[in-house]
């Protein structure tokens, strides 16, 4: 009994009330008795803290040896998969803690993982007057990886076709700028890259970059992540109406745009399709839809994909 009075007389103590009379406190039916001290709540810390470091150095050693089993030289970043650990995640995510900070958790140890493998560096487009395009990288890969700025996407791209390990990240395309870089990425040369990834994959709620939107430029070929979206562009003498391209984008059997651009320099006009579904390179729509354009020479080519964003509570 002594003991349940000192309990009593403890809590009392901890809410403020007058411990007075003390003995008439019932013994209470839930657990008072096991409230732990700060102290034993710091232990408990501790040993997570433990339990988490431990598993993130046995995340290492397998990391390696994925990498071991990667093309030797080539690039380690697989945006797909990574797409896919961190959707994993927040179908899970559950709590307290923001779901925001624990993909941005992932997010560094995707990025050192991936720096582990390769020597991966990033060339941001990141103009004077936009500096958020730094943090919107720096918040999907982490400080770990080494990260130069350059004025222009077309600087990026030739920092990117230059170096295999080198990741570029160039501004959303936007309707009628004036020279639009993913035309570009349309030459067949073996260096010239794919759009894989488009940022931010998750918005971080108090960065520089979270009203930004950049692609990702690698010398990879996209892989389908469960949900995604390919780019497809078009490379035509004439001008193609939108409507000629919606008919023709149906007739190849693909599904309905959810954006398109279009420029025209000297004679040759380009558009860019956003579909809502991967597209690979080999797939027989591409050929479907350029003839289903009619227009004599029309090129169709997959500039790439990205994984579709998730919503995030
Ligand atoms: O799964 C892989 O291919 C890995 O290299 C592992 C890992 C990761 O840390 O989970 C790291 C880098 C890749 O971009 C994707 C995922």
């Amino acid at each position: 009994m002594g003991a349940v009075v000192g309990v009593s007389t403890f809590t009392l103590l901890l809410a403020g009330l007058p411990t007075r009379g003390i003995a008439l406190v019932p013994r209470p039916q839930f657990a008072f008795m096991d409230v732990p001290t700060l102290d034993e709540l710091r232990r408990q810390i501790d040993s997570i803290d433990d339990t988490l470091h431990d598993l993130l150095m046995r995340r290492a050693e397998l990391v390696e040896r994925i990498g071991a089993s990667k093309p030797a030289g080539g690039l380690a970043l697989r945006p797909g998969r990574e797409a896919q650990v961190i959707r994993r995640l927040l179908e899970r995510h559950a709590g307290r803690f923001p779901a925001n900070a624990m993909v941005r958790l992932w997010r560094e140890i995707m990025g050192a993982f991936t720096f582990l493998q390769c020597p991966i560096r990033i060339a941001i487009c990141r103009p004077a007057d936009q500096p958020g395009y730094w943090d919107l990288a720096r918040d999907h890969f982490g400080v770990q990886i080494p990260f130069t700025a350059h004025e222009t996407p077309s600087q990026v791209l030739a920092a990117v076709r230059a170096d295999p390990n080198v990741v570029g990240i160039v501004p959303a395309p936007v309707q009628d700028e004036p020279q639009p870089w993913w035309p570009r990425l349309m030459s067949g040369d073996p260096t010239t890259p794919h759009i894989v990834q488009k940022l931010p994959f998750v918005v971080m709620p108090n960065s520089r970059g979270r009203d930004l939107t950049g692609f990702v430029l690698a010398r990879l070929d996209a892989e389908p992540s469960g949900h995604d979206r390919a780019l497809i562009a078009v490379e035509a003498r004439a001008e193609i109406s939108r409507s000629r391209l919606a008919a023709a984008i149906r007739k190849a059997g693909l599904q309905d745009a959810t954006a398109l651009y279009d420029v025209e320099q000297a004679g040759t006009y380009w558009d860019l399709i956003e579909i809502p579904e991967f597209v690979g390179d080999a797939d027989p729509r591409l050929a479907a839809l350029a003839l289903a354009l009619g227009i004599e020479g029309a090129r169709v080519v997959v500039l790439g994909a990205y994984a579709v964003p998730p919503v995030v509570p």
